[in-house]
């Protein structure tokens, strides 16, 4: 029988959550997404390109956020306030339109880029509530624009800006933490081979019992940096101790909150975390965010650049890229399958 599909949309304005979106008591959200918190920085950009008092202080922030969180926010980030507003406007009015106009870029089976319908992790057991449309942007020669939406309007040329000024933005940001490592200031982006960027623009759907789901389970980003545009609804949470507590990150009109990812953890020997993060719903609104990740080439080389004195290797060996993104989704698949046994085999009374 096909698996029956349910989409966070349709499920909207029902009274109860379908079971397939509903987590274990131990995942399930322990703040609000409205309950603010202040203690990722808000990092101005503005003055960067300047030596002087305002560029140091900026760096010094950068470094510490990379090195404590492993996310902070960047407002004054020189990416054109138009370009952003027509980007999320454009993303609005895509999870606007009828499904069989999104549906049109189904991505289920293997497709690289398109719609898709809450996870798009194979094997998951549990939900995610969210709808996503992605694709894959650079680099420009592999840019497959079958797989990007046609619609609503201007999608295309608008994008292409939106991706072109993030890109040049994180590598700004990449040469930063290059410096900061003691490297040439290109060490990064050159050890990712051929810079990858692939935009996910996550919809959230306002949910009937929030406090029983996740729109985005607890993850790290994979790769190197991760530049996310959110409204000002609220939801995304970070936890500094492995999901015992959580806050949730104040949106900023207009900010990036940027996430370094594993690749950036092990380049750096562990020094620069890999924010651990998730995301919550509500009942009240619908909400969206737009994830830029800038990725290495699927053979680039993850092992640390640099293993400052009297630290060891946290990496026994080197591996690729593609590697690392495979053990980690198996594992991740294996978490979810080794609780699912356990669930079953859990007396009832
Ligand atoms: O929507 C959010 O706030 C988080 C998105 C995210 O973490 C991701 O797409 O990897
Ligand atoms: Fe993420």
């Amino acid at each position: 029988m096909a698996e029956m599909k349910i989409s966070p949309c349709e499920q909207a304005e029902a009274g109860a959550l379908h079971p397939k979106f509903i987590r274990d008591e131990e995942e399930r959200p322990k703040v609000a997404y409205d309950q603010f918190s202040d203690e990722i920085p808000v990092i101005s950009f503005a003055g960067i390109e300047e030596s002087g008092e305002k560029r140091a202080e900026a760096w010094r922030r950068i470094v510490a956020a990379s090195e404590d969180w492993g996310i902070f926010q960047l407002v004054d980030h020189g990416v054109d306030f138009t370009v952003v507003e027509r980007m999320s406007s454009l993303a609005r009015d895509f999870f606007a339109l009828p499904s069989e106009e999104k549906l049109r870029f189904d991505m289920s089976g293997g497709k690289k880029g398109g719609f898709i319908v809450s996870s798009h992790l194979q094997g998951e057991v549990v939900q995610d509530w969210r709808e996503i449309v992605t694709y894959f942007s650079y680099p420009v020669a592999a840019r497959d624009y079958s797989r990007w939406p046609d619609k609503p309007e201007g999608w295309r040329a608008a994008t292409e800006e939106y991706s072109r000024q993030v890109m040049e933005l994180g590598c700004k940001l990449l040469e930063i933490l290059s410096q900061a490592m003691d490297l040439e200031k290109d060490a990064l982006s050159k050890a990712c081979v051929d810079m990858d960027q692939k935009v996910v623009v996550n919809f959230y759907p306002k949910c009937p019992q929030p406090d029983l789901t996740l729109s985005l389970k607890r993850h790290t980003d994979p790769g190197l940096i991760t530049l996310l545009l959110q409204d000002q609804v609220g939801g995304l949470q970070a936890t500094p101790d492995g999901g015992n507590t959580w806050i949730t990150i104040r949106p900023v009109q207009g900010a990036f909150v940027v996430n370094l990812g594993d690749y950036a953890h092990y380049l750096s020997n562990g020094r620069f975390k890999n924010a651990d993060h998730q995301a919550v719903v509500n009942s009240k609104c619908s909400r969206l965010s737009i994830a830029t990740f800038q990725n290495p080439a699927p053979d680039a080389k993850v092992y640390p650049l640099k293993i400052r004195e009297g630290e060891e290797s946290i990496m026994k060996e080197a591996i690729t890229f593609s590697e690392m993104y495979k053990r980690k989704m198996s594992n991740d698949i294996e978490v979810a399958r080794l609780k699912k046994l356990a669930n079953q085999n859990k007396p009832l009374f």
